[in-house]
């Protein structure tokens, strides 16, 4: 038996993979019209429209409820609710639990990870926490189209404890790899060039700017990140540049498309506002932007992307901005990272 909390996109789209497993999933969210919803019709159309959902998937309002005999918790709420969320977990569950992280960001102004985070949280009453990250729309797991991710731990023992519970021969492949910073940097950072690639697209610059972007984003992220202690050739990997090509190249990503919307001369409350979902990205730029200047990083896209939604900088002259910079060589930033 595994509790999901948050009966977004992902959590549920987790949950089917779960319930295919054969696992009973109690999948917790906080309205009650929606619970009602996945119980009596065993659907989420606001998050997962047209999918019929496994009836071994039970709904919960109720946290202790959702979390009585649980040992296994997959937290998959904004990173926005997740202190809150697991304060709630905290008050109610006095055994200590495995917390399977799902959700893509870094904490501005304090800078941590997710799993940093959870560590502070959940205290002595943390077993370990596991991060699954990787190339994975919830709209096409729940399809079970064929999907590739990795899980990360600093207990590697719990991280394939975690591989074996996600793992679907048929459609869900769950690769480990040991490098828990890189995994996580990995999938927080890429929602920044993602937005970045929307603009692009919604400025209508095409292709050759779109590769442009993600190669030169893959260096930033893979700069920052290995001065946090990750390792670079992490961010060749699934939740680097694989997340990368996801989420830059995908109707259904919500950061592409909400750059898309900037990129086109929205403003990002409007663009916020009707996206219905979340935007890690916009968060993480303001953590990234933080990290870059305290750990001396240079993060041109960052920086130019920060100016964009903190500093009402136009996108059009972030764009120039960027190409104006002074010549520098393309390897230059990779030579400086030790293998
Ligand atoms: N969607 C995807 O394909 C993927 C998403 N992720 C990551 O997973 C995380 C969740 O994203 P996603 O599922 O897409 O987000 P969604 O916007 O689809 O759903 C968010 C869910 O969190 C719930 N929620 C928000 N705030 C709270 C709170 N304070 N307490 C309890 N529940 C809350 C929402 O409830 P309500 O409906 O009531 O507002 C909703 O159920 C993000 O970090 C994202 O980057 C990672 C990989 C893939
Ligand atoms: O992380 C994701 C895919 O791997 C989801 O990205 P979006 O939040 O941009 O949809």
């Amino acid at each position: 038996m595994v509790a999901v909390l948050g009966a977004g996109s992902w959590g549920t789209a987790l949950a089917i993979v779960l319930a295919d497993n054969g696992h009973d999933v109690r999948l917790w969210g906080q309205r009650q019209e929606q619970i009602d919803e996945i119980n009596e019709k065993h659907t989420n159309e606001k998050y997962l429209p047209n999918i019929h959902l496994p009836e071994t998937i039970v709904g919960y309002v109720d946290l202790a409820k959702a979390l009585e005999g649980i040992e296994t918790v997959v937290l998959a709420v904004p990173t926005k609710a997740i202190r809150d969320v697991l304060q709630r977990v905290r008050a109610c569950k006095e055994q200590p639990i495995t917390v399977v992280s799902v959700s893509k960001g870094i904490e501005p102004d304090t800078n941590k990870r997710i799993s940093e985070i959870i560590e502070e949280e959940m205290g002595e009453r943390l077993q370990d926490v596991v991060v699954l990250s990787g190339p994975s729309h919830a709209e096409e797991v729940s399809l079970r189209h064929p999907t590739t991710v990795t899980v990360s731990s600093k207990n590697m023992d719990a991280a394939e404890r975690i591989q074996d519970l996600f793992m679907n021969h048929q459609y869900f492949r769950v690769y480990t790899n040991p490098d828990l910073i890189g995994v996580e940097i990995g999938g927080a950072l890429k929602n920044i060039i993602a937005l970045a690639a929307g603009i692009t697209d919604g400025l209508g610059y095409g292709d050759n700017a779109k590769a442009a972007l993600m190669t030169r984003g893959l260096a930033e992220m893979a700069r920052l990140g290995s001065r946090l202690g990750a390792n670079p050739l992490t961010f060749a990997g699934l939740t680097g540049i694989g997340d990368l090509i996801v989420t830059c190249t995908s109707v259904h990503s919500r950061n592409w498309r909400a750059g898309n919307m900037l990129g086109k001369g929205y403003a990002l409350d409007d663009v916020l506002a009707n996206m219905g979902m979340v935007v890690e990205g916009v968060r993480t730029t303001k953590a990234a932007y933080q990290l870059a200047k305290k750990m001396n990083v240079d993060m041109p896209i960052t920086n130019a992307l920060y100016d964009v939604l903190f500093n009402g900088k136009d996108v059009k002259s972030a764009v120039d901005s960027l190409m104006a910079r002074g010549k520098t060589s393309e390897l230059e930033d990779l030579a400086n990272i030790s293998l």
